[in-house]
C-alpha cells in the first residue's frame, strides 16, 4: 500500500539553503548589537529566511485537527469524548484558546474534521475531511487501517499545499481530540525506545490511578500491535489518530514546499515526528514552539532535534501555542529587517566585531 501524494511530496523535501542562512547571519552581526546578542531570535530569523527567502510574513495560519479516539473508552482522559466535537463548535464560533491566541498573533484559525465522532451536517466553516467517526480502541487491534492513515497524511498535505498556493508564508498546527495523549504517548515510545511509563503524563488531568491505568492499556496495545518504528505510517496507523496523521502530512506538505511550520505541543509534535521518521530533512522545517507540561515531549522534540521556543508550562493543545511562537518569528524578522547597522547608526564597534 503506497501512496501517489505522499512519494511525490516526499522526492520534493530538500535541505535549506545554508549560504543564506550565513549570508543572514553575516547581516545580524553587523547590526548595532553585540555579536549574538538576541539570542535565540537570532536562529529563528536565519532559519526562516533561509527557508522562504523571504523577511516578511504576509499571511499566518493555524490547522487545527480534530478526531477522535477509540481507546477513550478505556477511561484514559479526565473529560468525555463529546468534548470533541463540543469544542470543534467552540473554535468555529471564536471562543476557544486558539482562537483568543491567534487573534493576539494576528493568525487565522481553520478547524479540520479529521475523524470526529459526531454528524456535524456540512457546518459552514468547517474543513470536513473526516475518514471516520474516530478511530479503533487500539488496546485490541490496530487504531486505523493503513489506508486510513495514509488517507490522513494525504489531506494534511493537500491542505498546506492549498495553504501556500494561497500565499500563507508561515503555517502552524494544533489538536483537538479526546484522549489524544494516549497515541502521542504511544509514538514517543515507539519512537524513542524508552519506557511508557517516562514518556506518559496526565494530559487533560487524570489522577494517579489513571494514570497508571493509561500506561496499562499503552503497554498493551504495544505488545498487541508491534509497531514497525523502521515504518512510520504502520506506526500511525497502529497506535496513532486521524488528526495526528493530518497533523503530520501539514507538516510533510511545508516542508515539500520550502514554508516553516510552527508546531504546538505534545500531540502536534508526535504528528511531527511521524514526518520527521518519514523523511530526514522535514525537521529543518520545523519551529517548535513550546515546551508541554507533558513529560512525554521532551523525547519527541529531543528526537526531532528542535528546541522549543517558549516554556511557559502550557497543555491546552489547540494551536495556542503555536499562536504565540509565532509572534517571536515575526518580531525576529522585524529585528532583521529595521535593526541599524554599526555604519548606518555611526556606532562603534567592539572587540567581538
Ligand atoms: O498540547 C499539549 O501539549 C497537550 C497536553 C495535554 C492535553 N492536551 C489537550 O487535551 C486533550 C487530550 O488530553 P487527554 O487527557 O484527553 O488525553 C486534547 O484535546 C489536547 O489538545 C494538549
Ligand atoms: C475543555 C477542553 C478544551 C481543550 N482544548 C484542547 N483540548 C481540550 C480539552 C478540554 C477538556
Amino acid at each position: 500500500m503506497s501512496s501517489a501524494i505522499l512519494t511525490r511530496t516526499l522526492a520534493a523535501i530538500s535541505s535549506v539553503d545554508l549560504e543564506r542562512m550565513a549570508a543572514v547571519q553575516a547581516r545580524l552581526d553587523r547590526q548595532t548589537k553585540p555579536r549574538g546578542s538576541l539570542g535565540r531570535l537570532e536562529e529563528f530569523a536565519r532559519r526562516f529566511v533561509a527557508i522562504t527567502g523571504r523577511e516578511t510574513i504576509r499571511r499566518k495560519e493555524i490547522y487545527t485537527f480534530a478526531g477522535d479516539h477509540g481507546v477513550a473508552a478505556e477511561g484514559v482522559s479526565a473529560f468525555p469524548r463529546e468534548v470533541t466535537p463540543q469544542m470543534v463548535y467552540n473554535f468555529l464560533a471564536g471562543g476557544a484558546g486558539v482562537n483568543a491566541l491567534a487573534r493576539h498573533a494576528g493568525a487565522e484559525v481553520r478547524v479540520v474534521d479529521m475523524g470526529v465522532d459526531h454528524d456535524f451536517g456540512g457546518l459552514p466553516g468547517l474543513i470536513d475531511r473526516k475518514i471516520a467517526c474516530g478511530t479503533a480502541n487500539f488496546r485490541s487491534g490496530p487504531a486505523m487501517s493503513r489506508a486510513q492513515a495514509l488517507t490522513a497524511l494525504e489531506a494534511g498535505i493537500t491542505l498546506a499545499e492549498a495553504a501556500v498556493d494561497a500565499g500563507i508564508d508561515l503555517l502552524g498546527t494544533g489538536d483537538m481530540g479526546i484522549a489524544n495523549t494516549t497515541p502521542s504517548a504511544a509514538i514517543a515510545a515507539v519512537f524513542s525506545g524508552l519506557p511508557v511509563a517516562q514518556v506518559t503524563h496526565r494530559g487533560t488531568g487524570i489522577d494517579d490511578k489513571a494514570l497508571a491505568h493509561k500506561i496499562a492499556v499503552i503497554e498493551e496495545a504495544l505488545r498487541i500491535n508491534q509497531p514497525n518504528p523502521q515504518d512510520p505510517v504502520d506506526v500511525l496507523a497502529k497506535v496513532g489518530g486521524f488528526e495526528i496523521g493530518g497533523i503530520a502530512g501539514l507538516v510533510l506538505g511545508c516542508a515539500a514546499r520550502s514554508v516553516p511550520v510552527v508546531v504546538d505541543g505534545f500531540i502536534s509534535t508526535a504528528g511531527a515526528l511521524i514526518a520527521c521518521e518519514l523523511h530526514p530533512q522535514v525537521r529543518e522545517y520545523i519551529f517548535a514552539a513550546h515546551r508541554s507540561v507533558e513529560v512525554g515531549h521532551a523525547a519527541l522534540l529531543e528526537r526531532i532535534g528542535q528546541q522549543p521556543i517558549l516554556d511557559l508550562h502550557m497543555r491546552l493543545g489547540e494551536g495556542t501555542g503555536a499562536a504565540l511562537a509565532m509572534s517571536l518569528i515575526e518580531a525576529a524578522l522585524r529585528g532583521l529587517r529595521e535593526i541599524a547597522t554599526f555604519d548606518q547608526a555611526g556606532v562603534s564597534r567592539g572587540s567581538d566585531q
